[in-house]
């Protein structure tokens, strides 16, 4: 079926992908290969009448922790960290307008002549009126992440759910890549995360949706056609609500 004939579920959605997503095959940095099919696919949920804010990570380029173990004040490996998600953000940015998508970034880190200053009600304009809103630089602090800084923007926003995409299908009782045993959740509460510390968002990230009461789902970006599915209510990866 044509995407353009299928009814969306929600009306404005919070994206977050992960910086590594952005590498494909590569060990580092952005795939442009990667960024085309992603905006292409983001495209599809604009053409369905979708409002879409995203929130991309810096893990293809920079972590503060993986800095910090090297020996770096963790501080300023999170600067640089949080500086990577603008990088990204600037190559996704470009990849959907090159798809005639409006897109803004948005960076909680002032950054004059780059990119906008994070202001929600503006953000929220930008929204209404069907641009694509990047919201980078994460939190603008250290020793957050950017699953974090996509709750967040998602509760601040307003959205009616936030996706989390990610390379593995779900949320399972273990970490699926370390267990080819681990079994696949459809569904499951804010506390059976916490409760059983279900790794695959932090636990900062999840106690904020949960104090919102704001849905979550996790499912594969890798699989073709997954996110629209996700977008007009099919059962993909696992949800996490109330
Ligand atoms: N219980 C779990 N269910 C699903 N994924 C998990 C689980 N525990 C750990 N993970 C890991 O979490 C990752 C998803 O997080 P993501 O933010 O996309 O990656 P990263 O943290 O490497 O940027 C998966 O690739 C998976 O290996
Ligand atoms: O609010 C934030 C968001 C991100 N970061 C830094 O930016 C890095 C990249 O973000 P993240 O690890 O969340 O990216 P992803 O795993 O999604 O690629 C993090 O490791 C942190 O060092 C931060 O300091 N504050």
């Amino acid at each position: 079926m044509p995407a353009t004939d299928r009814q969306p579920k929600y009306k404005r959605i919070l994206l977050k992908l992960s910086g590594e997503a952005l590498m494909g095959d590569e060990e580092f940095g952005i795939d442009p290969k990667v960024l085309d099919r992603m905006a292409l696919e983001i495209g599809q949920l604009v053409g369905i009448g979708v409002q879409v804010g995203l929130v991309i990570g810096g893990g293809n380029l920079f972590r503060g922790a993986a800095l910090s173990a090297a020996g770096m004040d963790r501080v300023t490996g999170d600067h640089m960290g949080m500086l990577a998600t603008v990088m990204n953000a600037l190559a996704m940015r470009d990849a959907l307008e090159r798809s005639n998508i409006n897109t803004r970034v948005m960076s909680a880190i002032p950054m004059s002549g780059v990119a906008e200053r994070y202001d929600r009600r503006r953000a929220m304009r930008y929204l209404n009126t069907g641009d694509v809103v990047i919201f980078s630089a994460g939190t603008g602090n250290p020793f957050f992440t950017t699953d974090s800084a996509a709750c967040l923007r998602g509760i601040e926003v307003d959205v009616d759910v936030v996706l989390k995409a990610t390379k593995v299908d779900g949320i399972y009782d273990s970490d699926p890549v370390k267990n080819p045993d681990a079994v696949k959740f459809d569904q499951l509460t804010y506390d059976d995360v916490l409760d059983r510390k279900l790794g695959v968002m932090d636990l900062t990230a999840i106690c904020l949706v949960r104090d919102h009461d704001m849905p979550i789902r996790v499912f594969n970006m890798n699989k073709p056609g997954a996110l629209l599915n996700v977008v007009v209510g099919q059962n993909e990866g696992t949800l996490v609500s109330p």
